[in-house]
């Protein structure tokens, strides 16, 4: 089983706000998948998009020290195995599987997070939701997932609202196959009040929401309020919460 990686890492989550499902602020070990079919104009891992030109992949040796070692790609599974229990700080909440997008690799990804609830950890899948054929596959593997929904102005493909419609698909899928699930979605000054209203729209009783801002930060906070009521007005207001990217402010990965 070989996996095109971009980056191992044991960090805080930094995202996710206090919604439930949400693993903001618990120790993660990350794998990073190199690969992404969509294209966010806002992407922060978008030297790792092209998976054919990821080379190595990196395991950072001790937590937060910037000190990594490189290995080739691809991957071998035992190695990568290896490079996570190396990076084991045992308190670990759960394994966190990044990108890129992880799903697009969904054989490695089946296996590494099998391999990693054979020894005891739980899963958490981070994901822009957009293939729920392949979600179906590691749905049963899946303890935790935050699903984005990619806001119009990410401009993250052609056909925008059948990804939505997609993302919200997935979202079900994990949720049946009992996952902790929440969506979250990037918003940036230019979000429109009405999108706002069909995301939650569709999200209501179905999975609270993460709402995050753009980094580098461009929105007024009287809009990322509005933002915020709006889908509070229909989700319920315990069903909205802000997440912000708090790793970028720690200076960590
Ligand atoms: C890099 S993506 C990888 C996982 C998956 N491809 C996805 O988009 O959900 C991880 C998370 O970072 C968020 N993200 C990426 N760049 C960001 C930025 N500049 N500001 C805020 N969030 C960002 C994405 O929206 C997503 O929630
Ligand atoms: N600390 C930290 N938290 C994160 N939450 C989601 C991330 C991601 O890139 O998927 C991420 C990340 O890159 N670093
Ligand atoms: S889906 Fe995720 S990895 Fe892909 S471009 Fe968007 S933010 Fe980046
Ligand atoms: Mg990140």
């Amino acid at each position: 089983m070989r996996l095109v990686l971009a980056e191992v890492f044991n960090s805080w989550q930094g995202e996710g706000g206090s919604v439930p499902g949400s693993a903001f602020g618990r120790r993660q070990i990350f794998i990073r998948f190199a690969g992404c079919d969509l294209d966010c104009n806002y992407c922060d891992s978008r030297e790792f998009i092209n998976a054919s030109s990821v080379l190595h992949w990196r395991y950072e040796v001790e937590p937060f020290t910037g000190r990594f070692e490189y290995r080739p790609n691809p991957a071998r599974l035992d190695e990568v195995v290896d490079a996570i229990l190396r990076l084991d700080t045992e308190d670990i909440h759960s394994i966190s599987y990044t990108g890129g997008e992880p799903t697009l690799q969904v054989r490695g990804l089946q296996a590494i997070m099998e391999k990693m609830r054979e020894l005891g950890f739980d899963n958490f899948l981070e994901t822009h939701g957009g293939l729920p054929g392949l979600i179906k596959e590691i749905a049963p593997l899946t303890d935790y997932a935050s699903v984005d929904i990619k806001d119009e102005t990410a401009k993250a493909t052609e056909n925008w609202r059948s990804l939505v419609l997609r993302e919200v698909e997935s979202i079900r899928i994990l949720k049946e196959a009992g996952a902790e699930v929440y969506a979250k979605l990037v918003v940036t000054k230019d979000t429109k009040v009405e999108n706002i209203r069909w995301y939650a729209s569709l999200l209501k009783g179905l999975a609270p929401l993460a709402i995050q801002p753009r980094e580098p930060m461009d929105i007024p906070m009287t809009k990322l309020m509005a933002l915020y009521r709006e889908a509070a007005l229909i989700m319920g207001r315990k069903n909205v919460s802000l997440s912000f990217q708090v790793h970028k402010y720690l200076g960590v990965l």
